[in-house]
């Protein structure tokens, strides 16, 4: 639900309902927004065209450059230097392990990077869809014998699909105190309500003098930050000025105290080296205008902005409210606690989408767990006011796969119905009713899961928080990668440094198969590897994991 109609969507006003316990609940999202957002420190989270090697440009026409930079420094400095978990081989069934759980990869004959060499990268060749181009892939109805299924459109369209969906509607503002806007998106670019500073200051504590010298002066403390302006400095004066303090009218320079030889019996100040007209005084407008812009609007409300914006002069800031979203997982095999036994297996899923769904700026209720129960599932999916509901597992077509029969059943809207792309092919995204809520049917493996996140919800999310999507940059692989005949693969990697005159690179992680969830709990990102694979020293578009930059270095676990 992304338009303004609903009770959270209060155009200038905050959206949740009030009272004691709603408030708790705010309070508590609240906490859990900052941890998340606590592990994404660091990271590009306007999604702008900055400091990355060949990012590729944000293709929304009305977004403003972004100057983030991210040179990927933190790696050198924490020194990532060897192996972490690297697959020399990263092919379909490159864990490390028997690998039995896909039925879509050749394991002898595999498409090699041989075959690649002359392929180009079908996820960033296909051109972004036009405004022409209708929304929905065309598929054809599966209860149309007549007409055999179309296949499911290619990554990179399926990614665009989820993002204009998400951008489709209107983009509601609320105003928020500086203390509840952290993780927000800026509803409109930040002016300076004032100029910054907002009058002549002193950079240092010191003198501040008139003329040329030596300059008569008067003992006391002098002029000290937030009090009443002075009054003009007569030529051959000096009086002591501390950091911050307003400069005088006529003040030629500011002159540090440890720059100052101050002789008392003579009543005189003479500078210690030569004095430069304006030196250390920071001119009223020197950061910003008033009126300027500071920040454009699709901006992250990070610490630093919400320092800037009360620098410049805001008590509350407007903001898009963020997606509510629900999760849903499904499965009877789902354990909440302890070890596997009896054919039951933990839920990974429900304790990793919360945080990861925060980091991405969702408000986040859930997970549910309502088992494989056709019943339940469309009660929850019906009752939900959430603007996206995430479900997991039953994407599939197994006897209790009850996702595709459920949204058929509330006459929901399939934008996306599968995707080419490994792992993760039968992930879904649909909208329950033309104002409802979007739906992302994520697949029950676990880095399928991963990878329907990234490619359907993230996108998705982006957009309906009025935030550019994350776009793929590249980087060159240091591996050959084994492709898939016709889908996309979704690879984690980890970012290296070049080394002696060497190119930074990323290496591709084992332990990547559906149902793992070890290679990408190293990763920085997911490379995007195109159907028949890419060769050593190919360029490959990168998906950055929002907390990349916090990763600790895990050198040495699984080498
Ligand atoms: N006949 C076919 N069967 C399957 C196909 C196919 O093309 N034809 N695709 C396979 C692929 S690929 C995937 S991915 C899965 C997707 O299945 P579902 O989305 O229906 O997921 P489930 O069957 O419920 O679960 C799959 C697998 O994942 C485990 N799982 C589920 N939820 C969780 C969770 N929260 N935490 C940890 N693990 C979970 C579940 O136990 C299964 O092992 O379909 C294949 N089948
Ligand atoms: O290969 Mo599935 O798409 O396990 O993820």
């Amino acid at each position: 639900m992304t338009g303004s109609d609903g009770p959270h969507r209060e155009s200038g006003s905050d959206f949740r309902p009030a009272g004691p316990a709603s408030e708790r609940a705010r309070e508590e999202e609240e906490r859990a927004v900052e941890q998340a957002l606590a592990l994404v420190g660091g990271s590009d989270r306007t999604g702008g065209s900055g400091g990355r090697p060949n990012r590729s440009q944000d293709h929304r026409g009305d977004q403003d450059p972004r100057g983030h930079q991210d040179s990927r420094g933190h790696h050198d400095s924490r020194g990532h230097q060897g192996p972490r978990d690297e697959d020399p081989h990263p092919g379909p069934s490159s864990d490390g392990a028997p690998y039995n759980d896909r039925d879509d990869a050749p394991r002898d004959g595999r498409t090699t990077a041989a075959t690649a060499s002359t392929t180009t990268n079908a996820a960033s060749t296909t051109p972004a869809p036009s405004s022409e181009q209708p929304l929905l892939p065309d598929r054809s109805s599966p209860k149309d014998p007549a007409k055999p299924p179309s296949p499911p459109p290619p990554w990179d369209r399926a990614r665009a699909i989820a993002a204009r969906a998400g951008r489709g509607g209107p983009t509601p503002t609320i105003r928020l105190p500086l203390d509840r806007a952290l993780g927000h998106v800026l509803a409109e670019a930040l002016g300076a309500l004032t100029d910054l500073p907002s009058f002549d200051t002193s950079a240092m504590d010191g003198w501040a003098v008139a003329g040329p010298g030596p300059w008569a002066f008067e003992t006391g403390a002098g002029l000290l930050a937030g009090r009443a302006p002075a009054a003009a400095l007569p030529d051959g004066t000096a009086v002591r000025i501390a950091t911050g303090a307003r400069v005088p009218p006529d003040t030629t320079a500011v002159i540090r105290s440890e720059h100052a030889h101050v002789d008392e019996a003579r009543g005189l100040l003479h500078a210690r080296r030569s004095v430069v007209t304006g030196q250390d005084i920071r001119a009223r407008g020197q950061e910003c205008r008033s009126g300027e812009q500071l920040v454009p609007a699709g901006t992250v409300v990070t610490p630093a902005v919400l320092g800037l914006a009360a620098a410049a002069g805001y008590d509350a800031l407007p903001v898009v409210p963020r997606p509510r979203v629900d999760i849903l997982v499904l499965g009877d095999e789902l354990l909440n606690a302890g070890l596997p036994h009896d054919g039951l297996i933990r839920d990974a899923l429900g304790p990793m989408l919360g945080p990861w769904l925060r980091a991405l700026g969702a408000e986040v209720s859930g997970p549910r767990r309502l088992g494989d129960d056709a019943g339940a599932l469309r009660d929850a999916l019906a009752s939900s006011d959430a603007d996206l509901i995430v479900t997991t597992g039953g994407t599939a077509a197994g006897p209790v796969d009850h996702v595709h029969p459920v949204l058929d059943a509330l006459g929901a809207e399939l934008l996306v119905d599968g995707v080419a792309v490994r792992p993760g092919h039968p992930m879904v995204l649909a909208r329950l009713s033309p104002d409802g809520p979007y739906v992302v049917g994520l697949p029950g493996n676990p880095l399928a899961a991963v990878s329907g996140l990234l490619t359907l919800a993230e996108p998705l999310l982006a957009g309906i928080a009025g935030r550019p999507a994350q776009d793929p940059y590249r980087a060159l692989v240091h591996a050959e990668v084994h492709g898939h005949p016709h889908d996309t693969r979704l690879v984690p990697v980890v970012h290296r440094p070049g080394r002696a005159g060497g190119r930074d690179h990323v290496a591709p992680l084992r332990y990547n198969g559906p149902a793992m969830l070890r290679g990408v709990a190293g990763a920085d990102g997911l490379a995007v590897v195109p159907p028949g694979g890419v060769r050593s020293g190919t360029e490959v578009e990168i998906l950055d994991l929002p907390w990349a930059p916090a990763t600790p270095w895990t050198e040495g676990c699984f080498t």
